[in-house]
């Protein structure tokens, strides 16, 4: 992953898209710099392929200023397209060709030579590690397969941007971890990479920065850290047997935050072993009786909960989740990750 950007890639002020009444994309600012992996993170219909739809010059907007890789959408439309690659959530291949031949069909699109293309074609092959597939039909492919000559399409003409719209969506978890390799690798290229998804774990394995988009606006924004700093951190998390004791507990804890639900109360920790021996030795002394006790630690499944009150796509493996809401912690004076 890229960490030092200067220039802007891709700016963008005041998007605005709308269909009948209906507002899908409401007035979105986003700043990504060259070589950046951003991701764009949001659950079904809260207007991430509008996003990639629009920045790649597929659909107009009605209102704001688009520039990618220093082109202007209204003016320079083809300068745009002559700088990006777009994958999109399903695989623009032709099942009926091989591997090889879509990436030299796609080359002769591109209007690159047979012996240009055709010495990227290979190196795309083994890059990709489609090389033993190379000359068996697409049909023949499995989902991940295909999700990587995708990508590969779109690196035939070296783009300096690349929409990634949901590239992993539909693929089962080893292939998803394959793809996040192959994506991460680009990165490692220099290439601007703008990623849409729902999966939080995807965005905090890829992104340099993660902007969390709900209802066709920005809710925060910021590295996968700023915005988990963006809930309350690390707590001792004691669930009770009975309603008795989680009162009386969450009367000891002053500090704790309480959720009568589960019969849940978080005590706050710097996860040292002290503080969870204190909670424990005050749990003894007052004769609590815990049905269970655990560390949890903020996830961004966490802040996405917070922020928009409801829980994305389900997750990969590995992601924790937590069961009840977690308040945001708005007094973070971080210079970036702020709830807009
Ligand atoms: N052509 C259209 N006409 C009317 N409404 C549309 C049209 N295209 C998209 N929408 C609506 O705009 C909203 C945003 O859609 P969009 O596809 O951008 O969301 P998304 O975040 O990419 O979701 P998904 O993960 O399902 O692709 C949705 O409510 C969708 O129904």
């Amino acid at each position: 992953m890229t960490t030092t950007h200067s220039v802007n890639s891709i700016a963008v002020r005041g998007l605005r898209k709308t269909y009948g009444d209906k507002v899908v994309l409401d007035g979105l600012d986003l700043t990504i710099a060259a070589g950046e992996v951003f991701a764009l993170l949001g659950p079904n219909g809260s207007g991430k392929t509008t996003t990639v739809n629009i920045l790649s010059t597929l659909l107009p907007a009605d209102a704001g200023t688009v520039e990618v890789g220093g082109h202007d959408l209204e003016d320079d439309a083809d300068g745009i397209r002559s700088v990006i690659g777009v994958t999109g959530q399903f695989a623009a291949l032709d099942d009926l060709l091989t591997g090889r031949e879509n990436l030299r069909l796609m080359a002769d699109l591109r209007h690159l030579g047979r012996t240009a293309g055709g010495a990227g074609v290979d190196d795309l092959l083994a890059q990709f590690g489609l090389t033993d597939a190379a000359d068996k039909p697409v049909s023949t492919y499995s989902g991940g397969m295909k999700r990587r000559l995708d990508l590969a399409m779109t690196l035939v003409s070296t783009p300096d941007v690349i929409f990634l719209d949901e590239p992993t969506t539909g693929l089962d978890p080893r292939s998803r971890r394959d793809l996040w390799e192959t994506i991460a690798g680009l990165a490692h290229s220099g290439v601007t990479i703008l990623l849409t998804t729902q999966y939080l774990e995807e965005a905090d394995q890829l992104a340099d920065r993660i902007a969390v988009l709900d209802a066709g606006r920005i809710v925060a924004e910021g590295t996968a850290g700023d915005l988990k700093k963006l809930v309350h951190g690390a707590a001792v998390r004691l669930v009770f047997t009975d309603d008795t004791d989680f009162d009386r507990a969450a009367a000891t804890f002053p500090d704790a935050v309480a959720h009568a639900a589960g019969r849940r109360v978080d005590v706050p920790t710097d996860n040292t072993v002290r503080t969870l021996r204190e909670a424990l030795s005050r749990i003894e002394s007052e004769n609590l009786e815990l049905a269970d006790v655990s560390i949890h630690t903020p996830t961004l499944d966490d802040v996405f909960f917070a922020l928009t009150g409801h829980r994305p796509a389900s997750e990969g493996p590995g992601t924790e989740a937590a069961d009840q809401p977690v308040a945001v912690d708005q007094t973070t004076t971080h210079s970036e990750g702020v709830p807009r």
